[in-house]
């Protein structure tokens, strides 16, 4: 099975992350994740990264600070998740395709329903405050 590989931005704000509800029709919809979507075959994980938050929650996105790649098969699908920290960003994050985000303190993140690859990210933002 071919690997689809996936920007997904971390956007951070002291210490507080901005995440968004995943469509119910989508692949593990309903639940939160961290904004993101995969790479065209024309372009860095800069550029999708940079795209993928444009088109999602409506930032302009100025630095990219790399925190963890996850490999995760979910049975129907293999993701790979190049997962980076966005602090250096203008424009107010929001769901700009209608979905439901908000600010949640690390710490709150466990709360949270995300995909099954997402709980290594969790771990590692949890350490990183700790
Ligand atoms: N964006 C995002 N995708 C994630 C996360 N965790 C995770 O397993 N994924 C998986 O990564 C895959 C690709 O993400 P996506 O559906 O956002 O891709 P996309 O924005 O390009 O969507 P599109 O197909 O509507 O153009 C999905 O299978 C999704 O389940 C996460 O935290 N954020
Ligand atoms: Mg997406």
């Amino acid at each position: 099975m071919k690997k689809v590989e996936v920007a997904v931005g971390v956007i951070r704000r002291n210490n507080q992350i901005f995440i968004t509800k995943r469509p119910q029709n989508l692949h593990q919809g309903g639940k939160w994740e961290f904004p993101g979507g995969k790479r065209e075959a024309d372009e860095s994980m800069d550029q999708a990264l940079v795209r993928e938050l444009r088109e999602e929650v409506g930032i302009e996105t100025h630095g990219q600070l790399p925190l963890l790649v996850i490999e995760h098969d979910y049975g129907d699908k293999q993701v790979v998740l190049d997962v980076r920290i966005v602090e250096q960003f203008s424009g107010e994050p929001h769901g700009q395709e209608g979905q439901l985000g908000a600010w949640v303190a690390i710490s709150a993140l466990s709360d949270y329903e995300f995909p099954e690859a997402n709980k290594v990210i969790i771990e590692k933002l949890l350490e990183r405050i700790r």
